[in-house]
């Protein structure tokens, strides 16, 4: 397994390009599922999610070809020839339940395996199912998979989520825009992932209105055609490189960056006192000098803080001035990389769902063990700002959802390389 090894080598200065999203990338590419004609998304990122969707989605028979070295993707369901998802290949990612709604709108039956826990938290799949079912479906869990039918086709419902989700609100809206009549979808998730969803579902003849709100309505169609999308900016991956300068001091331009994608998280780091300035390129951070103050953080849905950026964030506030608390309140179990911080010298005290983290001057190199997507990049940003090396082991996670990481950070001055395991 590879391991990533990063030098505190001082402030850094230069642009970071942003790719497109992967969590929206991953939601656009089931879609395809829902018409005959072929779906071109350009913006695409390159990451190992991308290919497991891409497996995915042949093993289903769908076409998916890779043009421009990944960056744009030729999607085509006219053949369609296996309605399993197979256990093998969706516990290898969460997002494979999002070919449930589509699968079941477009030819009234799936079956699909449930996805299981990981480690950030058990992560259900009711809401999904719910939603499907306030839509006509019949659902049967058996033997770990998701039996679906609407033999008739699915029916357009009201569903109001108890809580916020936002696979299940992209699940619902793909499976609405073939059911017959209206779908209102309440409490619905407002991320700009879902915002791309709808975007991408209207240049293929959906009818939807409300994206980007709690309500949104679908009015269903018969048919679904092609379309070419681009994939909206990835702002977890945006949050991340704001975050560099931040913890190291110096100024980055992060290209493609847009303040509306990071509002909350924006607010918070000037806060902090980092500047954060729009440019016609993107967002500039810059810290020149001073200390970082410490600033207290609750995870929110859209548009709160995300939780996709907590890690992070820790990793800012662990040499910050004073004591900061993130309250962690989408997942349960998402402060793993508290330990590991801790044996760089962090003084972090978790209880439950709340982290209180005392800054120091400096972090301290060390070998750390990356347990999740954005754990392992808290570490790699922690290690930035280290006296020494930080070892930063178990990889694979930070490939699902950054490319060429040691490159972007490389080009404006971070001391990083990888190192291939056996
Ligand atoms: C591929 C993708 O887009 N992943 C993102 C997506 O995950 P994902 O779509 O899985 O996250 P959700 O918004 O669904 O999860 C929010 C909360 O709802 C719970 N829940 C969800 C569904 C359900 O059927 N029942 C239920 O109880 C979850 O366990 C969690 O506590 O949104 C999360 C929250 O912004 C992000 O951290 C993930 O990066
Ligand atoms: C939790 C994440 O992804 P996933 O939902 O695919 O596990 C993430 O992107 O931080």
């Amino acid at each position: 397994m590879d391991s990533i090894v990063v030098t505190g080598n001082g402030p850094l200065e230069g642009q970071i390009p942003i790719a497109g999203a992967k969590n929206a990338c991953l939601t656009l590419m089931p879609a395809t599922l829902l018409s005959d004609e072929p779906l071109t998304l350009t913006n695409a990122p390159r990451l190992s999610d991308i290919k497991t969707m891409t497996t995915l989605l042949q093993s289903l028979g769908a076409e998916v070809v890779q043009m421009q070295g990944g960056q744009v993707l030729a999607l085509s369901s006219h053949n369609l020839n296996n309605h399993v998802a197979d256990y093998d290949i969706v516990r290898k990612m969460r997002a494979s339940i999002l070919v449930l709604g589509p699968m079941l709108a477009r030819d009234g039956h799936a079956v699909v395996s449930l996805p299981g826990g990981c480690a950030i938290g058990a992560r259900p799949v009711d809401l999904h199912l719910r939603a499907l079912e306030a839509m006509g479906a019949e659902l049967d869990l058996r033997e770990g998979y998701v039996h679906a039918k609407a033999p008739g086709g699915l029916k357009g419902g009201m569903f109001e989520f108890p809580i916020v989700s936002v696979g299940a609100t992209e699940n619902a809206l793909m499976a609405a825009t073939l059911a017959k009549g209206t779908t209102v979808l309440k409490n619905a998730a407002r991320e700009p992932e879902i915002v791309d969803l709808a975007h991408c579902l209207r240049r293929m003849g959906a009818q939807i209105e409300g994206e980007g709100t709690g309500t949104i309505t679908i009015q269903g169609v018969d048919r679904l055609g092609g379309a070419t999308h681009p994939v909206v900016v990835d702002r977890i991956e945006l949050g991340t490189y704001m975050l560099a300068p931040a913890i190291c001091g110096g100024e980055v331009e992060c290209l493609g960056g847009r303040r509306d994608l990071v509002g909350a998280f924006c607010d918070k780091l000037e806060e902090a006192g980092i500047s954060v300035t729009e440019t016609d390129a993107g967002l500039k951070v810059s810290r020149k000098n001073g200390k970082v103050r410490a600033v207290d953080v609750v995870t929110e849905p859209f548009p709160g803080f995300p939780t996709d950026l907590q890690a992070q964030m820790m990793a800012l506030m662990c040499t910050a001035e004073g004591t900061s608390v993130l309250e962690e309140r989408i997942f349960e179990n998402r402060f793993m990389h508290a330990p590991e911080l801790m044996r760089m010298g962090a003084k972090i005290d978790v209880h439950g769902g709340t982290a209180t983290v005392t800054g120091i001057d400096r972090l301290k190199g060390a070998p750390v063990m990356a347990t999740d997507l954005r754990a392992s990049v808290s570490l790699i940003l922690a290690g930035l700002a280290a006296e020494g090396e930080t070892i930063v082991n178990r990889v694979y996670h930070l490939d699902r959802g950054y490319e060429r990481v040691e490159e972007k950070l490389g080009n404006v001055g971070a001391k990083i390389e990888r190192i291939s395991g056996k």
